[in-house]
């Protein structure tokens, strides 16, 4: 077993009588690609949306290898290599591949009053950039405008960007939304090959079965902020409860 890099306790959340987090306890291990999944109105993204820190819980704790950051804000979560990549695009599109990275790489290095043209005369920057556009199969598209991109390549440049803040655990909001099959089969091996590459640990909330199944290595399963499954694909397919409150037909 992976060391603990997320440890959540007694977790509880509620917006007046609708709980989305009861007394949710679980850990993340470094290096284990895992999906959180539920139904609508389950609780998924309230709880990325605590972890992340954009909004507080009700009471529990949130511990990030180790330390407490129950109480921390946003930015110092992303310092200490807690991030997410947002479902809805956060790119600038009249900027070029290379420069909406190059922003939050920038930003790491605390260059952040750098003027966009001199960035490419930063050996350092450029290498980053181009490391990450390697990384997620967008080198040849460097000096390309982002608002030129597909759908697909877009929702690549999002991860990219969110790899500029160099994560330890990266949380991906349905990675696939809105994609087609060719751009679906990228994404998800390029998600497989970050994953594997172990620099950082992804957690994916989705809807999409046939991407959970294929992607995680264990799947979380939320039911009206309950766990009600945790395990490997296979130990969740085959959950009783989970088939009964969640997957249903879809499963048998
Ligand atoms: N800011 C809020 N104020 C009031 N109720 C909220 C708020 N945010 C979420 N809720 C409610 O909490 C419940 C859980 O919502 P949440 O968005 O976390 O579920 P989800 O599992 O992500 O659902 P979906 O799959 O539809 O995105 C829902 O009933 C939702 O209406």
């Amino acid at each position: 077993m992976n060391a603990a890099l997320l440890e959540v306790r007694d977790l509880n959340k509620a917006f007046g009588n609708v709980v989305t987090a009861r007394n949710l306890s679980f850990s993340l291990a470094d290096g284990t690609l895992t999906s959180i999944i539920g139904p609508n109105g389950a609780g998924k993204s309230t709880l990325i949306n605590i972890l992340s820190g954009s909004i507080p819980p009700d009471s529990g704790e949130i511990l990030f290898q180790g330390q407490d950051i129950t109480r921390y804000p946003i930015d110092r979560r992303v310092r200490q290599g807690l991030c997410r990549s947002f479902q809805v695009a956060n790119v600038f599109g009249h900027l070029s591949l290379f420069e909406n990275i190059a922003i939050p790489v920038i930003a790491l290095k605390q260059k952040a009053t750098s003027f966009l043209c001199s960035v490419k005369k930063d050996l350092e920057v450029k290498q980053a950039v181009d490391k990450i556009l390697d990384r997620i199969g967008l080198l040849d598209h460097s000096h390309v405008s982002a608002s030129a991109l597909s759908h697909g390549d877009r929702r690549l440049l999002e991860v990219g960007i969110a790899l500029a803040a160099k994560p330890k655990l990266l949380f991906l909001d349905e990675p696939t939304a809105g994609m087609n099959p060719v751009e679906r089969t990228r994404i998800l091996q390029n998600i497989r090959d970050l994953s594997a590459e172990g620099e950082v640990t992804f957690v994916i909330v989705e809807h999409d079965m046939d991407v959970v199944f294929s992607l995680s290595e264990r799947v979380i399963v939320l039911y009206r902020g309950n766990i009600i499954g945790d395990g490997t694909p296979e130990q969740v397919k085959s959950n009783p409860k989970v088939r009964e409150v969640y997957l249903g037909e879809e499963v048998a």
